[in-house]
């Protein structure tokens, strides 16, 4: 597949000392839905900005299905972007509001009636094209939005937080839906979100941003399994983190000694921190022996439907969390209760090995 995006070396510099991205190379599939990921203040925006043309960078190339765009003004580019709030036209139908561009293009009224009739199939609300925005749902306008962004079929299509203004159970179904739609349309998505389960969810790459550069760049199970740093292990899923120091094939920490399959690069005695997922940790059955045990004791149980994470607290203090599915023959009485004695286990192959002491 050819690169239909390649950013190279992309800065920008608000002042000497606002640095919104900083030094960010990255090439972009035809055809792939790629994420930008990260906190507040990380960059995505800016970097989404700039791929639209809203923006000009201070340093870098940006790249259009080979074309150097760096300088070219947004409507000159073969890319579209659907806003947060969706800035659709209130005095307008919603076949009007979609057709708008393309009468700008130059297109007659019964080709653009026709395109938009196309878009709103897309998006399943072929029957809407006559009804006004106000009349519509906040998922149905968010698809309006959608519509209107891909009537002229860009070859790049970007989305800012494109789920931010609808409400959970909404979101969760327009998540779907729009991965759908990308399958349709064969059109590349790139996404700018804070939320790494929609992140995970409906992209085939996610480039996790912290501090305007790109932390990790990988598919969404890649990230998950093999975080290349603290940083990543916390934003996608939860880790729990413990220091130690490497010792032998393996790792100390100040609750006992863990084998991990990780190979660890790093000379004896060096300090190391070792991440591992809550629900990657178990809490063994009575009798039951385990590689990488360590006695711990019931700190907190919280359930939360689906199941219970439970915080456990090591010998040397260090709280971990255990998320566990609640199977449903679990009598009540079989619930842990805070100060009961337990002994924890994590599969060597499961323990993610950092170097250096992390603070998190
Ligand atoms: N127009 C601007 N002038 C000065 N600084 C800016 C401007 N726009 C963004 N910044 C700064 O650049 C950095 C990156 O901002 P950006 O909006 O890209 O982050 P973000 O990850 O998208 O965050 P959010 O999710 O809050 O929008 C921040 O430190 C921000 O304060």
């Amino acid at each position: 597949m050819a690169a239909i995006i390649e950013l190279q070396g992309i800065s920008k510099h608000y002042s000497r000392t606002i640095i919104g991205v900083d030094n960010v190379s990255l090439s972009v599939e035809d055809g792939e839905f790629v994420t930008l990921l990260g906190p507040s203040g990380c960059g995505k925006s800016t970097l989404l900005r700039m791929i639209g043309g809203f923006e000009a960078p201070t340093h870098g190339k940006i790249r259009l299905a080979g074309q150097d765009v760096t300088h070219v003004p947004p409507y000159r580019r073969d890319v579209n972007m659907v806003f947060q709030d969706y800035a659709l036209f209130p005095h307008m139908t919603v076949g009007e509001n979609i057709a708008y561009g393309l009468k700008m293009l130059g297109k007659g009224r019964d080709e653009a009636r026709r395109m938009a009739a196309e878009a709103l199939e897309m998006v399943g609300l072929a029957d809407k094209i006559d009804q006004r925005p106000m009349q519509l749902s906040g998922g149905q306008r968010q698809r309006v939005a959608l519509a209107r962004a891909i009537v002229r079929r860009p070859k790049v299509l970007l989305l800012d937080e494109p789920l931010s203004a609808l409400d959970a159970r909404l979101r969760d179904q327009m998540r779907i839906e729009m991965k759908h739609l990308h399958e349709k349309v064969g059109i590349t998505f790139i996404m700018v979100t804070h939320d790494q389960e929609e992140a995970l969810t409906m992209s085939d790459r996610v480039v996790v941003m912290e501090k305007g550069r790109v932390a990790q760049d990988g598919r969404p199970q890649d990230l998950y399994d093999h975080p290349a740093s603290p940083y990543v292990a916390n934003f996608i899923g939860t880790t729990n983190f413990l220091a130690a120091r490497r010792s032998g094939a393996g790792v100390a920490t100040a609750a006992g000694p863990l084998q991990v399959e990780e190979a660890v690069d790093m000379p004896d005695g060096a300090e190391v921190t070792v991440g591992f997922r809550p629900e990657k940790t178990r809490i063994l059955a009575p009798g039951e022996t385990a590689a990488n045990a360590l006695p711990a004791r019931i700190a907190e149980v919280i359930y939360y439907g689906l199941g219970l994470r439970i915080t456990v607290e090591l010998a040397d203090g260090a709280q971990v969390h255990v998320d566990t599915l609640l199977p449903d023959t679990l009598a009540r009485s079989d619930v842990p209760r805070p100060g009961t004695p337990v002994t924890i286990a994590v599969e060597p192959h499961n323990i993610f090995v950092f170097p250096g002491k992390v603070v998190v």
